[in-house]
């Protein structure tokens, strides 16, 4: 079956030309965003892509202490209770809808790390700082093991769509959390399993269907993952940022662990789906296993950090930095 919607997701990895570190930056048009604000992407270069291959970070570290989702506290069960009772497709249709009608914040990347402080993770068993560090911690890690400037930028990005819970969320269920796809079934490489039973969506003829609304092959930008903090920001950085294709997909994909860790799911994939694991994969390490390290200094870093987000997300005429529509 084809999907059933439109949830506007389309390939631009084929249309556009390399344009990062100094190779040119072709202009294009967009008939809703303004000329000079619209930006493009494209696909990492080769050479980039084997840099993913050449270190491995952090060897030392004990990962078994990571993700460890039968020993967590109550605090992480009942949110994820929650969260897989109500992201119901009715719900993600709706989520969409709010997005793309109206802005919710103005502000600069680094305005929003700075909101961010306040927040603590419900859904985290392992950290329980605030998110600038979090940001800090992976963009560090990943800046230390030399892979390219757009890389780095990625992981200080990667989280900043948990600023929806300061706006348009209910709860955090519908904000921070693992992913998976809805208007299909649930399936047990999700992480407990088990607690879908009052989802609506368990019981409907097609969405509980293996491929419910879905066909084989359809290619996951035809799909749609439970909304929150990824969704959201892969939308905002596809609009407003120069980064390219692998770095839209480490945010879109980064919490959907079913897929990039637990090998579900590998029925909706594409090819353009198997490279983007590669690069999802290359990323998680240092989302995951950099929060236990040491914490970082937010006013020393911001010098470094700056100059990256300047790159891409290229202040607008009369801006010294760019003011993201959120
Ligand atoms: O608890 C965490 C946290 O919310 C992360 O930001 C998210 O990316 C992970 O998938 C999740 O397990
Ligand atoms: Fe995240
Ligand atoms: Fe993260």
């Amino acid at each position: 079956m084809a999907p059933a919607m439109d949830i506007e997701m389309p390939n631009v990895a084929e249309n556009f030309n390399d344009h990062r570190d100094g190779l040119a930056l072709e202009a294009t048009s967009d008939a809703i965003d303004d000329a000079a604000m619209k930006v493009k992407n494209g696909t990492a270069t080769q050479e980039e892509v084997d840099i993913y291959d050449q270190s491995q970070f952090d060897a030392e570290k004990d990962k078994t202490q990571f993700r460890q989702y039968e020993d967590a506290c109550d605090r992480v069960k009942n949110f994820y209770r929650e969260q897989h009772e109500k992201q119901t497709v009715a719900y993600n249709l709706k989520a969409r809808n709010d997005f793309k009608t109206k802005t919710r914040a103005e502000m600069t990347i680094w305005q929003a790390m700075e909101k961010l402080n306040t927040l603590i993770d419900e859904s985290d068993p392992d950290t329980s700082l605030s998110q600038i560090e979090h940001l800090l911690q992976a963009a560090e890690a990943i800046r230390r093991d030399g892979k390219p400037k757009w890389f780095q930028l990625t992981g200080l990005v990667h989280d900043l769509g948990k600023l929806l819970f300061f706006y348009d969320s209910r709860g955090q269920w519908d904000v921070v959390g693992d992913t998976f796809p809805v208007g299909c079934r649930f399936d047990e490489s999700i992480i407990y399993p088990g607690t879908f039973e009052d989802n609506p969506d368990s019981k409907d003829p097609i969405y509980s269907d293996k491929h419910g609304i879905y066909s084989p092959g359809c290619g996951m930008d035809n799909i749609m993952l439970s909304w929150g903090h990824d969704e959201y920001l892969y939308h905002i950085c596809r609009e407003q940022s120069t980064l390219p294709d692998e770095a839209l997909a480490m945010i879109r994909y980064h919490s959907f662990y079913p897929w990039h860790s637990a090998g579900g799911y590998r029925w909706m994939m594409n090819d353009k789906d198997e490279k983007m694991l590669a690069a999802v994969k290359a990323f998680n390490p240092y989302d995951l296993y950099s929060k236990s390290d040491e914490m970082p200094d937010p006013a020393k870093l911001k010098g470094y950090y700056m100059e990256l987000i300047n790159t891409y997300f290229p202040p607008r005429e009369g801006e010294t930095e760019r003011v993201i529509r959120w």
